[in-house]
């Protein structure tokens, strides 16, 4: 299979500190691929590696077939970058920068642009300078559409925008991924957003990697089990998948990764008089997920 990103072993080091240790990630083509991780998770690390800005301590990074160590003006011609400051000249107007846009990208799909950028209110007489945040975040997803890319990088390119911007965006990016052949990968805090448009969710944590499947798969691996404990909490080394807990109302609410039924059982062994298991949704999955073995004694879980 021919993989639009793929990295072996790859490992990043800043002096002592490890940004990416040993990882390993596959993705193929096509779809919406979110990468969530708690900051210095080592996300933009991955993304310069793959991009060619910075270079790997060790092992191997791909993008689209090719050494990130050496990719060819083609292959660069193939990847387009989003981030969240939307930067673009500022003296220029809409217009103007999309026709230089244009002339610069041979596969320029203008029907893309017009649909995508009918998302937003761009006037197209309008200069950068004057444009809103998220009228500037809807004309840089435009334009990077527009470019055809095999993969889109769009990292953390909501932030700052409001909801209804920010609607508009996802929107757009999702019409995107019924009309145009392109791999988005898409960096992002906001699990709303994830829950939305992502087929895959590539967790990472301290730079490696803890979850590559559907969002939905990953939710199954989480469960939330509410236990009531004469004696308090056992020890977390005594509850295998432990990844928080919270105690509302004298109840202890926990939740464990990777454990079936029979955690129930692990529970009343631990002390529990009272079992009981309810429902969780993605963004509780993931937060627990990413704050590990932290206690805290608030009343929300
Ligand atoms: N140029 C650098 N010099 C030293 N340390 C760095 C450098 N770049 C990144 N790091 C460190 O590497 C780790 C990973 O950083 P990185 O920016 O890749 O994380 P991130 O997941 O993108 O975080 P965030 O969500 O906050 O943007 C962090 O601990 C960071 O401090």
């Amino acid at each position: 299979m021919n993989h639009c990103i793929q990295t072996e072993g790859l490992t990043k080091r800043y002096g002592k500190k490890t940004a990416l240790k040993d990882f390993t990630l596959a993705i193929g083509q096509g779809g919406i691929h979110a990468i969530v991780g708690s900051n210095g998770a080592g996300k933009s690390t991955l993304f310069r590696i793959l991009l060619g800005v910075t270079t790997a301590t060790s092992g191997i990074a791909r993008l689209l077939g090719e050494d990130s160590r050496d990719l060819s003006p083609g292959t660069r011609g193939r990847v387009g970058y989003v981030n969240e400051e939307h930067t673009l000249p500022l003296w220029m107007k809409a217009q103007q920068i999309t026709d230089q846009q244009r002339s610069f990208y041979p596969g320029w799909n203008q029907s893309i642009y017009e649909q995508v950028i009918g998302y937003f209110d761009v006037d197209p007489g309008q200069k950068i300078s004057g444009l809103s945040r998220g009228e500037r975040a809807g004309l840089n997803l435009s334009m990077a559409l527009a470019q055809s890319p095999d993969v889109l990088i769009l990292d953390e390119p909501t932030l700052g925008l409001d909801v209804v911007a920010r609607q508009s965006f996802l929107e757009a990016l999702m019409f995107t991924e019924t009309e145009a052949n392109t791999t988005i990968i898409y960096c992002s805090h906001q699990m709303e957003e994830i829950e939305r448009v992502a087929d895959q969710l590539i967790i990472m944590e301290k730079g490696t990697l803890q979850n590559n499947s559907s969002p939905d798969a990953f939710v199954e691996r989480i469960s939330y089990w509410i236990g009531d404990f004469a004696n308090g909490l056992p020890a977390k080394g005594a509850l295998p998948g432990f990844l928080t807990s919270r105690t509302i109302d004298g109840q202890h609410h926990i939740l464990v990764a990777d454990q079936g039924e029979e955690f129930g059982q692990v529970l009343k062994n631990n002390g529990a008089k009272a079992v009981a298991k309810a429902p969780v949704n993605l963004e509780r999955a993931v937060n627990a997920f990413l704050t590990k073995n932290h206690n805290t004694p608030d009343s929300r879980v």
